[in-house]
């Protein structure tokens, strides 16, 4: 698939660390041209991905995308056709997945429901014959740190999902792999327990410092816990980022609208006696507030602009665009608001949102109110065929 990139930000984004900041240190995994072809398609596309030593990365996407064929190309458990697997500078590209310094864990946990806690845990130490007193304080070691040892001899059918979860995170972690892969390893939890477990296994992961893969296609699992995250699209990656990166600088319109919400319409931003403006579909002059103008903005190409909803802000009175209300949503702490531009060809919408803490302007707004849109910040893509 074809993707252009070319895009420019028409206000700043903050200025953001990437995860390479926080890992300066050499690569714990590095994936070279890595292709699969399965039933005939090409599922994961030549890629390339390098995972820093003791960094979390996420590969996010959309189901299909390429994500779990990546993760097992990894493991070992799928050989790719073309390109190499290199763990701590190692090419483990040909080697079976227990010969491999990785670990995984599997979305359903695939713990044995006849065995207790314990030798769950302590099964692989089993298989390579360690000592027993070794094997014991090795699996004590870990159930402490996932604070467990108090379900030492439960079965698995006796502890809940997110215990469960934890169990098949020890089994993994005492291993002590070099990589560390999980599979929508949140996936089986209800919403409160996902939120939970996905910070037990950031601090776990960051206190042991193992370099992790994780495969999520929830994009709030990905942005709150990874040092990095790889949007993938297609068998290939659109964009690898921080997650504030990520979300305020999209590089393609596929990743601002999978990541966030985003409004998106066919249009470019041009400089209008020194103030920037965003027009929309050839007809709807928008302006654009100055902040710290990206460079290049004035002289732009590009076919496709997006906003944040967050990036929007409606007025009764003063300076923008026209708009009617149509819908005033709240939402606990923030206020969504559906603004139809009145000078607009289509009837594409604009999603508006106002938080509690900038005061919440849009509550006092009613259905059918007449508003001026502007906009804080706009986000111009080059190309807009580009998913
Ligand atoms: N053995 C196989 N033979 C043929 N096609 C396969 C095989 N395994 C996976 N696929 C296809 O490859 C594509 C990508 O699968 P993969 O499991 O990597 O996606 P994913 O991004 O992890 O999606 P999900 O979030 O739904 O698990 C899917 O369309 C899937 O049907």
């Amino acid at each position: 698939m074809s993707v252009d990139k070319d895009i420019m930000t028409a206000t700043a984004a903050p200025a953001v660390a990437s995860g390479t900041a926080q890992h300066p240190g050499s690569a714990g995994l590095q994936l070279k041209g890595i292709t699969k072809v399965l039933g005939g398609r090409t599922i994961v596309d030549d890629l390339d991905l390098t995972v820093h030593r003791g960094e979390l990365v996420c590969l996010l996407g959309p189901s299909g995308c390429g994500k779990t064929t990546t993760l097992r190309m990894i493991a070992g458990f799928l050989t790719p056709d073309a390109g190499s697997v290199q763990i701590d500078d190692q090419d483990v590209t040909r080697l079976r997945p227990e010969k491999r310094p990785t670990a995984m864990v599997f979305q359903n946990y695939a713990l044995w429901p006849h065995m207790s806690v314990f030798d769950n845990v302590a099964f692989g130490l089993k298989l390579r014959k360690l000592p027993k007193a070794e094997i014991v304080e090795r699996v004590q070691e870990m159930l402490e740190l996932v604070n467990l040892t108090h379900h030492i001899r439960s079965r698995p059918a006796r502890i809940s999902g997110g215990e469960q979860q934890r169990v098949a995170l020890a089994r993994a972690l005492v291993q002590r792999p070099a990589v560390l892969l999980l599979d929508e390893p949140l996936s089986n939890l209800d919403a409160k327990l996902r939120v939970r477990v996905r910070e037990d296994i950031r601090e776990i992961q960051q206190r042991l410092a193992i370099t992790t893969v994780v495969v999520t296609h929830d994009q709030d699992e990905a942005l709150s816990i990874s040092d990095r995250v790889a949007v993938m699209n297609g068998g290939r990656i659109e964009q690898y980022s921080s997650p504030i990166d990520l979300y305020r600088r999209p590089s393609t319109k596929f990743v601002g609208s999978f990541v966030g919400a985003m409004n998106a319409f066919p249009g470019t931003v041009r400089h209008t006696d020194g103030t920037l403006v965003a027009v929309l579909e050839g007809r709807v002059e928008v302006p654009v507030d100055p902040g710290d103008s990206a460079p290049g903005t004035s002289s732009s190409t590009g076919s496709e602009v997006g906003v944040r909803p967050e990036d929007v802000t409606v007025a009764e009175n003063g300076a923008g665009a026209p708009g009617t209300v149509s819908r005033v949503i709240p939402r606990g702490h923030f206020t969504e608001m559906v603004v139809v531009l009145s000078e607009s060809g289509s009837d594409q919408p604009l999603t508006v949102r106002a938080y509690l803490d900038n005061g919440d302007p849009l509550s006092v707004l009613q259905d059918g109110a007449q508003v001026r849109v502007r906009f804080r910040s706009v986000l111009l893509y080059a190309d807009e065929v580009l998913t």
